[in-house]
């Protein structure tokens, strides 16, 4: 029988990427006229791994100004998609499976919707192409069971 006892001082770090991928809205209209971008926040393992094996959801705070600014993602893809107009900060809780008995992780990302200078090199940004902002990080957990 597999032994649930914990093992000492084994340490697990886990890859992760989160972040944010923006698109200019052109074509058909969004509800809100105001809003000039379509985003979608994200957390990602390597290669499209399928977290949900350590992470049991996700819970991505938006800014106060959008309805429902708590959104809770239960299963993979641990993704949310709105639109808008303007770069914020959003706050990234990270809950893990019961097993794991670690407490959520909270991270913070500044959603981008505009290219950095640097990006641009001079030349103008195609105003179709997706602007991206992932940042790597690994998940550390002590004594896994
Ligand atoms: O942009 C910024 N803050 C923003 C907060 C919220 C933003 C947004 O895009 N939206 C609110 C949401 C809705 N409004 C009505 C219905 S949903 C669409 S932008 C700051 C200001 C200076 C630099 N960055």
């Amino acid at each position: 029988m597999a032994s649930n006892k914990r093992v000492k001082g084994l340490i697990v770090s886990r890859p992760i990427y989160y972040g944010n991928i923006a698109t200019p809205i052109t074509g058909k209209k969004p509800a809100n006229p105001d809003h000039t971008h379509r985003w979608t926040v994200m957390v990602k393992g390597l290669n499209n791994e399928d977290l949900s094996y350590y992470i049991r959801k996700v819970v991505f705070k938006l800014h106060e100004t959008y309805p429902n600014p708590l959104r809770s993602i239960e299963q993979p893809p641990f993704e949310l998609t709105e639109t808008g107009w303007g770069e914020f900060e959003i706050m990234i809780k990270i809950h893990f499976q019961p097993i794991t008995s670690e407490k959520p992780v909270t991270l913070y990302h500044h959603l981008r919707l505009h290219p950095f200078e640097d990006d641009l090199q001079g030349q103008p940004w195609p105003k179709d192409k997706p602007v991206l902002s992932l940042l790597y990080d690994e998940l550390v957990f002590n004594e896994p069971t």
